[in-house]
């Protein structure tokens, strides 16, 4: 097909929609190639890299939680922490967002940042006992309780929200209502995995947390297009192409050997 590179596409949604009052984010949506995708779409990828592909959840979440505390510390870096110490909260939900919250929190640590962790709801597979273990023997704290959302600001210099995926659906149950309401009151920034918690997962939702930050997974997943934070990376860089190809993902070209990708329009369209 014909693909454009995002300064191609943005260059030419410039001189068509520029007089449209889009937004500079959606606009960049429009020119961005890359693929936003539905709910279902993701999971078939998602089946398709295990069962067809043959890679363990391990090796995917491995990479996928490195993604996520590679990108915080391009957004939020050691330097520019306005506390000290270091102090990062992830708080990790039942699936698979939670446990790349747990190996994001074990990469933070070995960056520099203090993590604490939040784990209300744990699953008995070995792969989350074992993830749990390595972050313990890491001296990685585990609250029992979720810090109201003044002592979060007082304490944390940013929460990690890596609470609920793509398998997100319906309305929130305890404890984790609870838990998203608390950050729906602090001040300090929210890094959000791969979708922020108790969004649709297509749709969004107009009064749920407002993440800072939003690294998506793989490719984003249509509710990035709600997002309204400053930072959205992507993360995930293990796809092989043929994958891409059949689901026509059209990722952009991660730099040199990084994890990561700051979506965000590079090119001189005007824009800013
Ligand atoms: N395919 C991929 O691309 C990869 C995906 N990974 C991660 O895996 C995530 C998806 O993981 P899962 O499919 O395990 O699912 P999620 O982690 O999105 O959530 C599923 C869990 O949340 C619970 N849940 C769902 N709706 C709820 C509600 N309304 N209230 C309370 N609890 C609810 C479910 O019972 C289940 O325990 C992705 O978003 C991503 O973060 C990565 O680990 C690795 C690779
Ligand atoms: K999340």
């Amino acid at each position: 097909g014909s693909v454009l590179t995002h300064t191609g596409a943005c260059a030419r949604i410039a001189s068509n929609i520029y007089s449209k009052d889009l937004t500079h984010r959606q606009a960049c949506t429009m020119a961005n190639t890359i693929k936003y995708l539905g709910q279902e779409e993701a999971q078939h990828i998602d089946e398709e890299l295990f069962n067809e592909y043959s890679f363990s959840v391990d090796q995917l979440m491995e990479l996928a939680g490195l993604s996520c505390a590679t990108a915080v510390t391009k957004g939020y870096p050691l330097q520019s922490l306005l506390k000290s110490p270091p102090r990062v909260l992830v708080i990790c939900g039942p699936g698979n967002n939670g446990g790349d919250g747990l190996v994001c929190a074990r990469h933070l640590r070995l960056f520099g940042y203090e993590p604490s962790v939040l784990y209300p709801k744990r699953p008995s597979k070995q792969l989350f006992l074992n993830l749990t273990t390595q972050c313990e023997k890491m001296d990685i704290s585990f609250l029992t309780e979720m810090p109201e959302a003044d002592v979060i600001d007082e304490v944390y210099n940013l929460v990690v929200d890596a609470i609920f995926g793509f398998s997100f659906k319906g309305a929130v149950r305890e404890p984790f209502g609870d838990i998203l309401s608390q950050l729906k009151k602090i001040t300090v920034p929210i890094a959000s995995v791969d979708i922020p918690s108790g969004w649709d997962v297509e749709n969004g939702c107009p009064d749920g947390i407002q993440p800072d930050m939003l690294i998506s997974l793989t490719a984003p997943k249509k509710a990035a297009n709600h997002f309204k934070g400053r930072y959205h990376f992507l993360g995930g860089r293990f796809v092989p192409p043929a994958l891409e190809q059949k689901y026509q993902l059209n990722l952009p070209q991660y730099p040199g050997t990084d994890c990561v990708y700051q979506l965000k329009c590079h090119c001189l369209c005007g824009w800013a």
